[in-house]
């Protein structure tokens, strides 16, 4: 997935850029080796960047002056920031797990203002003719068999979102 960092680099850059910008502060939570904050780190030079994921995952990388590599576990805690971004980390997890990750999200923003920022398939039903929707039935099955995760519709994502949030916004 790594691969995809340019260019959902580059798409959040330029027509979800209000969404970063004034943040002083982001932990990337699974971010691997950290492809995507990287770019981020270099696109918005006055965000502090951290990366978390498990340790082994981690350990050796080199950081920058704005971005540093941390080893840890987001189902035990996640290092305080204003903003904390996951991008195709839930869709490995059950709904009940999510909500725990959700929830230590929401304890590291826990400030007025502080925002989570999820990137996810979003599985809409436009017909089985339709290419979108069956690259994301695709992405769903693969889930489900390798990992036991899923994609979700916005409906699902919506509802167990407003379980650990005040505010829920969707923005495509
Ligand atoms: C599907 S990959 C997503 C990678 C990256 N976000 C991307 O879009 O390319 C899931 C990531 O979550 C990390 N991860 C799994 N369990 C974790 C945990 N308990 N705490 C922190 N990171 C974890 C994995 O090591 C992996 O890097």
């Amino acid at each position: 997935m790594a691969s995809d960092a340019g260019c959902v680099t580059s798409v959040l850059g330029r027509d979800v850029r209000h969404v970063f910008e004034g943040l002083g502060s982001m932990v990337r939570v699974g971010s691997g080796t950290g492809a995507m904050a990287k770019g981020f780190a270099g696109a918005f030079p006055g965000l502090k960047c951290v990366v978390l994921d498990l340790p082994r995952v981690v350990e050796g990388l080199e950081g920058s002056e704005n971005l540093r590599f941390v080893g840890g576990d987001m189902f035990e805690s996640i290092p305080h920031a204003d903003a904390v971004f996951l991008k195709w980390v839930l869709h490995d997890w059950s709904d009940e797990d999510c909500v725990k990750i959700l929830k230590n999200c929401k304890e590291a923003v826990s400030f007025k203002g502080g925002k989570v920022i999820l990137v996810e398939v979003v599985v809409e039903d436009r017909g089985e003719d339709d290419q979108a929707t069956q690259t994301q039935l695709f992405f769903d099955m693969k889930m489900m068999v390798e990992i036991n995760g899923r994609e979700r519709s916005e409906k699902e994502w919506a509802k167990f979102v407003h379980l650990c949030f005040v505010i829920y916004r969707a923005d495509f």
